[in-house]
């Protein structure tokens, strides 16, 4: 395919998505029917829209246009990109048809990207300025630019299956390149290769899982001693209970409110060499007290907007509200199930305090015999996503 043609793809996804349709099933839908498109043909459209969801606000008013529409982000980005929209907008060959007479009136009179406001150059809705500016301070700019471009892919070397040169050795092998991350011991930052990972033997034989790195560097963090007996709350696919087991030999228990969420996690932890017991909730006192009950809660997800960027658009200050009620609700349960002396941990992959020190800060007022003792912020400037770490202790 033609760039042009790549980018007449993008117009025509982005509008289902804009119609409501989820981002991967539209690209899925698209790819599906047209079967002319290759695998580069297939990621470079992915990127275009990806990158027109995570800059849809600054897209559209460099655009010039009132309404969101595939061509109107499109021709945004372009020339965010410095491109100029008429020579791809050609209307030749497999090119999206010339711009109509409104579209070019409204390119001819829209602003230049230096004229933007904050919250408009920034791809945020406005409600989120604030607390997101209290959250990150003087990093508030270099971050929520970060924001606006994809993601790095990182893996976690599984030290149950071997250490991180093996780890690097046996993905090179694969044709997957990898470099080491400051963020966690274990995270490989993938450098090309990427499409690769799931039919590779390293990722289907369990040396290296799919995980962000903060999300590595916060079960980093956790204070997990041999032998402990352990229960992820919140543990739906199991990214974390895996990634703990895989530090320490312990008792691994995992429970989700949705049992379905953690259909996957026998084939992952046998796959990882890990054993982790399945837990109802009516089943959790039988096997109570626990050294260390993590509850990696259901949040806004702000700290992983550029790989769901559709949630930052559809994200009310009502949902932030009744998740803030939700996490506070998962706390007060799991802390019954903390040992004396044991370990409460709360995360999030989010930026907003809300979510965050607040709850601690509610969760501590209530329940008096927990002391708050390691906090850990991270965000898209340490390299991964945005992440949120709280151990409580109890008495
Ligand atoms: C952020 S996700 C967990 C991700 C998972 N720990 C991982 O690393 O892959 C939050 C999970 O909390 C679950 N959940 C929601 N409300 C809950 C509740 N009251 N008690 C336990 N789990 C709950 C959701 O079903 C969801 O699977």
């Amino acid at each position: 395919m033609t760039p042009e043609a790549r980018i007449g793809a993008a117009v025509e996804i982005l509008d289902r998505v804009l119609a409501g349709e989820a981002a991967e099933r539209a690209l899925t839908t698209w790819a599906r029917g047209s079967r002319f498109a290759g695998s580069r043909d297939r990621a470079a459209i992915r990127d275009h829209v990806y990158d027109a969801l995570r800059r849809r606000r600054s897209a559209l008013a460099l655009s010039g246009q009132a309404a969101p529409s595939g061509r109107a982000l499109m021709i945004g980005l372009l020339r965010d990109a410095g491109t100029d929209p008429t020579t791809i907008f050609s209307g030749q060959g497999y090119a999206p048809a010339h711009l109509t007479g409104d579209e070019a009136a409204a390119l001819a009179a829209a602003p230049s990207a230096a004229a933007l406001p904050e919250a408009v150059a920034l791809d945020l809705p406005d409600w989120l300025v604030a607390p997101l500016k209290a959250r990150l301070g003087a990093d508030f700019h270099a971050a929520m630019e970060a924001m606006r471009h994809r993601a790095p892919i990182f893996l976690r070397v599984n030290a149950a299956r071997g250490d991180r040169d093996d780890a690097m050795a046996a993905l090179a092998a694969e044709g997957i390149a990898t470099r080491p991350s400051v963020l966690a011991a274990g995270a490989l930052e993938v450098t090309d290769g990427a499409a690769r990972i799931k039919s590779s033997q390293a990722y289907l034989t369990g040396l290296v899982e799919l995980q962000d790195a903060a999300s590595q560097a916060a079960v980093e963090a956790l204070p997990l001693q041999a032998g402990l007996r352990a229960l992820d709350y919140c543990a739906g696919g199991g990214g974390k209970v895996l990634a703990m087991a895989a530090r320490v030999r312990g008792s691994w228990f995992a429970h989700d409110a949705d049992s379905r969420r953690m259909a996957d996690l026998p084939a992952r932890a046998e796959r990882a060499g890990v054993a982790v017991r399945r837990l109802t909730t009516a089943a959790i006192p039988g096997e109570a007290p626990f050294d260390l009950v993590l509850t990696d809660v259901p949040c806004t997800g702000s700290g992983t907007w550029r790989r769901t960027p559709q949630a930052k658009w559809t994200l009310r200050p009502e949902r932030l509200a009744a998740l803030n009620r939700t996490q506070d609700e998962i706390l007060a349960e799991a802390q019954n199930f903390v040992r004396p002396g044991g370990l409460l941990a709360y995360m999030t992959c989010s930026l907003l305090d809300s979510e965050n020190a607040e709850r601690i800060a509610a969760f501590l007022a209530r329940f008096a015999d927990f002391t708050l003792e390691l906090e850990r912020r991270f965000s898209p400037l340490d390299g991964g996503d945005g992440f949120y770490l709280a151990c409580l202790r109890r008495r």
